[in-house]
């Protein structure tokens, strides 16, 4: 673990100001405590003297309350800094996760510890542990140059000791960092086995493999909670050792003062500004020491995020991967979806260069990282306006299929020419929120259009008489519907989405009859205008199709 990893500040600008802000305030904090330590010095020695306190009882309530109101100001920055930070690391991993190709993107472990604890984490270490870097970088020198010009007998005493606090916080830091590691390792296996358990309980309650569950937490729960102890009973050992060897630095700089006093080789004013400054040296050092502690687990946190936001890290950008996808309308503004320049584009047996609304692909070969088989193997497919129906055995790569043209799969082989699409995968996304949330997700829509939608899928009655109707609150995953409503919905959304190409996986699975019937009428009118690839073996579907491609054995057939 790097004491500063100065890509945060490349990476996330909205650290920049911030950081400087409070590093600012914390050296002025520094500059107004040393400037403490000779306004008390001066007040204890006019008490001493009998002279007049004005000057110096005026210099030193104006000093603390300017410690004051730095402290004050800089807490404040600092909870705002956080919160910030945060805030926007977790919003730039969600856009470098969503346009990368689902193999390129972290287990849903990595990417819940690192969106969660892992940017909270971080928090601790822009508002705080950076600004003690800071601070321990200026003030020590300038506590030192003061005290060189005051007293350099203490100086000396100071330069000789203060070096020791960095190196036993190096020390101490190498420890640290395996034991945060260890830590992050465990909080990961709790999160990602918590999330496991949540994803399955209804299956493991109707085997009985609930109970089981619960002794299973706990033991990952201990192992974290072991983590966690180890951790702090290192921080609580570092912070005192380091609190030690400053007191006993000091010490040293008031007995060596002290005995020069009494043999009168030095003033008084000149020994309580040393004894006052000494620790001046010192503090910032080792609060950057307790600051690392709660930092750590945000310093490991921000090595793995800024690894995953490092634009030359991420190659794989799904834009860059498929140039075509948004650019096609308008290199070819003119270029209709025309079914006869299609046929013309098919009877010529060539791998087509796409039309708008056009999907193609040629040759294409995909196989999951580490399997040994292709799940597709040289496909060749050109489906245009009107309806595809793909079947084929179970297994045989459909849902493959539609993730390639998708592309949130990279091919490893042949090419892909395709606008952008609308996906609707078998378990299709519906988050918490409003029905109309839900709806809208591909971008805003006339209230009239999202009626004229719902009435197309047949939920328009049944959403009407809801009590909050369009704007009743699902819960996650849908919460609150039916397996048959959920797919009309997801239709509903795909009639708003914008996007000339709609895939569909399984859209009539788990409806009933009478569902599949009106699922079946709203994808043939959506077919009138759009590209519209559906997986299924509905019979009906099947026969409403313009083209039935057969995945299987041989690969591919039109
Ligand atoms: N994430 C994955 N990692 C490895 N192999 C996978 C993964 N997802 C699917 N497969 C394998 O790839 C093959 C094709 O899967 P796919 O889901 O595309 O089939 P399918 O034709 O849609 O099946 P079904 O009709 O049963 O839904 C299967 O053998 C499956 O085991």
């Amino acid at each position: 673990m790097k004491p500063f990893d100065p890509r945060i500040l490349r990476v996330v600008p909205a650290t920049r100001r911030p950081v400087a802000a409070l590093a600012g305030i914390g050296v002025a904090q520094g500059i107004a405590t040393i400037g403490t330590a000779f306004a008390l010095a001066a007040l204890v020695v006019a008490v001493v003297r009998g002279q007049d306190l004005v000057a110096p009882l005026a210099w030193t309530g104006g000093l603390f309350a300017v410690r004051a109101l730095l402290g004050a100001v800089s807490e404040m920055i600092a909870a705002h800094a956080g919160t910030v930070v945060a805030t926007r690391l977790r919003e730039q991993l969600l856009e470098v996760w969503s346009r990368r190709t689902i193999d390129e993107r972290p287990s849903g472990d990595r990417a819940l510890t690192l969106a969660t604890q892992g940017t909270g984490a971080v928090e601790p270490y822009v508002a705080k542990y950076l600004p003690a870097l800071v601070s321990a970088a200026v003030v020590p020198p300038l506590a030192i140059a003061c005290l060189l010009v005051v007293d350099w007998p203490s100086a000396l005493v100071v330069i000789l000791t203060v070096p020791l606090l960095p190196l036993f916080a190096a020390l101490i830091g190498a420890t640290t960092q395996e034991n945060t590691e260890r830590r992050w390792d465990s909080l990961r296996d709790l999160s990602g086995h918590f999330l496991d358990v949540m994803r399955g309980l209804p299956t493991l309650v109707s085997y009985g493999r609930a109970e089981r569950q619960v002794e299973v937490i706990g033991e990952v729960s201990q192992r974290h909670r072991r983590a966690t102890m180890r951790t702090l009973r290192l921080a609580f050992m570092s912070a005192a050792a380091l609190e030690l060897l400053a007191t006993i630095s000091v010490a040293i700089v008031a007995v060596v003062v002290g005995l020069r006093l009494t043999t009168g080789s030095t003033e008084l004013l000149v020994g309580l500004t040393a004894i006052l400054l000494a620790p001046e040296a010192y503090w910032p050092i080792r609060r950057v020491g307790t600051e690392f502690h709660s930092a750590a687990d945000g310093a490991a946190a921000l090595d793995e995020i800024l690894a995953d936001l490092e634009p030359h890290e991420n190659p794989h950008d799904l834009k860059e991967m498929r140039p075509d996808a948004h650019d096609l309308k308008e290199m070819r503004p003119d270029a209709h979806d025309n079914p006869h320049d299609l046929k013309e584009m098919r009877a010529k047996g060539g791998a087509p260069f796409a039309l708008p609304g056009t999907v193609s692909l040629t040759g294409v070969d995909y196989s999951y990282p580490g399997a040994e088989r292709a799940v597709l193997a040289g496909v060749d497919l050109v489906a245009g306006p009107g309806l595809t129906v793909v079947t084929g055995p179970s297994g045989c790569g459909k849902t493959t299929l539609l993730e390639v043209i998708a592309g949130i799969r990279r091919p490893d082989r042949g090419e892909i020419h395709s606008p952008e699409v609308h996906l609707v995968t078998q378990r299709p996304f519906l988050g918490a929120g409003t029905l109309r949330a839900n709806l809208t997700i591909a971008g805003p829509a006339e209230s009239t259009d999202v009626w004229q939608a719902l009435r197309e899928v047949g939920l328009d009655e049944a959403i009407a008489a809801l009590p909050q109707g369009i704007d009743s609150p699902l819960g996650d995953d849908g919460f609150g519907l039916s397996a048959g409503q959920r797919a009309r919905l997801v239709l509903a959304r795909a009639l708003l989405s914008p996007s000339p190409v709609v895939l569909l996986d399984e859209p009539t699975a788990h409806v009933d009859l009478e569902s599949a019937a009106t699922i079946g009428d709203t994808i043939t009118h959506l077919a009138a205008t759009r590209t519209v690839i559906a997986v299924s073996h509905q019979p009906d579907l099947v026969a409403r199709a313009d083209h039935h491609v057969r995945l299987g054995q041989p690969a591919v057939t039109r």
